[in-house]
């Protein structure tokens, strides 16, 4: 059966290195059950001795039901965002999330150090959806993710709050917007099919006409363009994965498996050229950044003779936990000084001094001498 082989076994498995983790990155609205799926996913996933790797990026959440190896909670405190920013919930949330984004790269490098052992990286989104798939944060997260590790999107929808066609649309709407603003393979978990089944909704994408019928008890405006915009969806329903849910009870999972599977065969065949040109762009731009970088410094030193390999390497985190993520501080100007400055509600009490540069201050202060003596002479 379909289902017992998509247990634990994501694409690629079977082949002789590990398969590298699948990004399951989970949003939807609020209230769709995003949160309460995480932790039912994490349960079956440990169940199966495959424990997922969790990340939560809501830092507005009071209490999470699960144990998040990365909690955006421990780094960013949103409420002091928003004292010092003087702003609302909203504002709070995303610069919370600009913050988090800021060393997404750390991030990456726990989940490559963990790629061994997990065969799932669950991501927990905020539940203002918009200020995920809107924001810039949004963007570097999942690009990050995405040209590295196979991702897909799983959009949670409210199945009960869905039963009128109009609230239905403006549902696949939303689901088809983040389609196109994600740029990954898409999986539509219907939940709370402990409520309602959803196989009303299913019937809806496949049959126009049942639809039809269904808006036909509707007599507003809204009705005729909801009707009108099926047919344009109609392309759109027919490339989607869909799966009913139940958060709270646990079915459906086998089968959301299974497409978790097929949507990582989508991205390996659709998506994953298209993230290997961004990656190698974003690196080649990097190096051009991290010369760009020396030769400053090469100029404000006069010309004084530097190997780079001297550098204390900023990037090295391999004495760090998870908890640690973000403080590390290792500028080579102090323009980067001064931007990092801004970052100051992040909590980096703990780990600031032990992540200083050492290394690169005695550097500096070596090779001034070094260069105060030559002139001296
Ligand atoms: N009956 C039923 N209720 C569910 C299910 N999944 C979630 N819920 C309930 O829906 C409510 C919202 O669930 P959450 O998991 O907090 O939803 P969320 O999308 O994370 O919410 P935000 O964090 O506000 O975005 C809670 O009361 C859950 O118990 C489900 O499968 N069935």
């Amino acid at each position: 059966m379909a289902a017992a082989a998509a247990e634990v076994a994501p694409a690629g498995a079977g082949s002789e290195s590990p398969a590298p983790p699948v990004c399951v990155l989970v949003l939807g609205m609020a209230g769709s059950g995003k949160t309460t799926l995480v932790q039912r996913l994490t349960a079956h996933l440990h169940s199966q001795n495959s424990p997922p790797y969790v990340i939560n990026l809501d830092p507005a959440v009071h209490e999470l039901p699960f144990p998040a190896n990365i909690d955006i909670r421990d780094t960013v405190k949103y409420k002091e965002v928003m004292k010092q920013y003087g702003l609302g919930p909203n504002g709070g949330i995303v610069t919370s999330l600009n913050l988090f984004a800021t060393r997404f790269d750390q991030v990456m490098k726990f989940i490559e150090k963990r790629q061994n052992t997990s065969q799932y990286v669950l991501i927990d989104t905020p539940g203002q959806i918009e200020v995920f798939t809107w924001s810039a944060s949004g963007t570097i997260i999942t690009e990050a993710l995405a040209s590295t590790f196979p991702s897909v999107v799983v959009y949670v929808m409210d199945t009960s709050r869905s039963t009128s066609p109009i609230t239905f649309m403006s549902n696949m709407l939303y689901a088809c917007s983040i389609l196109y603003k994600t740029k990954l393979p898409f999986i539509l978990a219907m939940n709370k099919t402990d409520i309602i089944d959803h196989s009303f909704a299913v019937e809806w994408m496949q049959d126009f006409e049942i639809f039809q019928d269904a808006l036909n008890q509707e007599t507003t405006y809204v009705s005729n363009l909801t009707r009108s915009m099926s047919l344009v969806l109609d392309e759109f329903y027919s490339s989607l994965k869909v799966v009913g849910v139940s958060a709270v009870l646990g079915t459906g999972l086998d089968e959301f498996f299974v497409k978790v599977s097929e949507a990582v065969d989508e991205y390996e065949r659709e998506y994953r050229p298209e993230y290997e040109r961004l990656r190698k762009s974003l690196a080649k731009a990097q190096s051009k950044q991290q010369k760009e970088q020396l030769e400053r410094l090469q100029k404000d030193m006069g010309s004084v003779a530097m190997e780079s390999n001297l550098l204390a390497d900023s990037s090295d985190t391999s004495a760090l936990g998870p908890s640690d993520l973000i403080m590390t501080r290792g500028t080579l100007d102090e323009e980067d000084e001064e931007r990092e400055s801004d970052t100051d509600d992040i909590d980096h009490q703990v780990t600031e001094e032990s992540h200083e540069e050492p290394a690169f201050r005695n550097f500096m202060q070596e090779t001034r001498m070094k260069y105060q003596n030559r002139s001296s002479h």
